[in-house]
């Protein structure tokens, strides 16, 4: 089981004023964690940065208490699927496989054996002689986890894998992660919230390149309790309304609307109600905004 130390992390990009990550710290244990942020919030440059791929520009990551500069036993620990993964279209999948088997260098005795357990265990067994252009977009992310799995790393770092996906298909993707989660540290990067919902206790916030949340859900809802209301508004009420409070779901019925909103304070006529994991996080990013403004 993996565990891994980020310290004081900042990247500054060459031409950019304010940096793509700015002093994080964070330690990750084995299971799944989930990293959650909007785009251009610095979780792909975090894990570019764990996977040896860019330069932290201060700060230090170790992996089971390996400094990330020794980049070849890095890599050996780590399985990445990057947000972009193409493979060549007119390959068979089982050939892609073996090509990447023979790159990760797994002993030519064990290629055959491995490549069947995985295409087992991401379902791909049936497609193990079709050619890579004629698969959904589902079978592409599985496989490209079977790839970023192929020397059986301790850590798995996916990057937005759910993307484009429909829901059936995220589904399933999601299901297979934590099954490897089980004996594995999962990095699962996205923008979705109900990707870590569904997948994950253990998540940390990235917004403009600060860490702004890290800890359990229970811990993030807690954050944003008595910061949620619901109320009913007549329909020419409600544009009034918009301009002073950010709605984080509006229901029309007939001449009214039923809202539900976020504010610092006490809202007269609304109820508070229990927020969502997706209305906290607007919550905490609502919250940041103001404060560096
Ligand atoms: N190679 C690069 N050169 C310059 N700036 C970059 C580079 N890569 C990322 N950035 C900038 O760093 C910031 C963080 O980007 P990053 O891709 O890490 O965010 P993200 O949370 O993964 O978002 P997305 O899901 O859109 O990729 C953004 O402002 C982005 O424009």
């Amino acid at each position: 089981m993996a565990t891994i130390h980020i310290d004081n992390l900042t990247k500054r990009y060459r031409g950019k004023s304010t940096p793509a990550l700015n002093h994080i710290s964070l330690e990750i244990q084995s299971g799944m964690f989930g990293l959650l942020g909007k785009n251009g919030a610095g979780k792909s440059t975090l894990l570019k940065i764990l996977t040896t791929l860019e330069q932290p520009t201060a700060g230090s990551i170790t992996v089971n208490g390996i400094a990330i500069r020794n980049k070849a036993k890095i890599r050996n620990l780590i399985g990445y699927l990057p947000q972009h993964f193409g493979f060549y279209p007119n390959m068979k999948v089982f050939d892609a496989l073996t090509y990447l088997a023979i790159l990760a260098k797994v002993p030519p005795r064990q290629q055959k054996h491995r490549i069947n357990q995985l295409l087992d265990e991401v379902n791909l067994s049936a497609q193990s002689t079709a050619k890579i252009k004629s698969l959904s977009g589902g079978m592409l992310q599985r496989l490209g986890i079977a790839q970023a799995l192929i020397n059986d790393p301790q850590v798995l770092i996916v990057d937005e894998p759910t993307a484009g996906l429909d829901p059936e298909e995220r589904i399933r993707l999601r299901n297979l992660l934590t099954s490897f989660a089980q004996n594995r540290t999962v990095i699962l990067s996205t923008h979705i919230v109900s990707d870590i919902a569904a997948t994950t206790n253990k998540l940390g916030i990235l917004n403009e390149g600060n860490l702004i949340f890290h800890g359990n859900s229970q811990k993030l809802i807690a954050n944003a309790k008595g910061h949620l209301f619901e109320t009913r508004l007549l329909n020419d009420q409600l544009p009034h309304f918009k301009l002073n409070h950010q709605l984080t779901e509006q229901i029309s019925e007939d001449s009214s609307v039923k809202i539900r909103f976020l504010s610092q304070n006490p809202v007269s006529d609304a109820t508070p109600v229990l927020p969502t994991l997706e209305e906290v996080y607007l919550y905490l990013q609502t919250v940041h905004e103001e404060v560096i403004k």
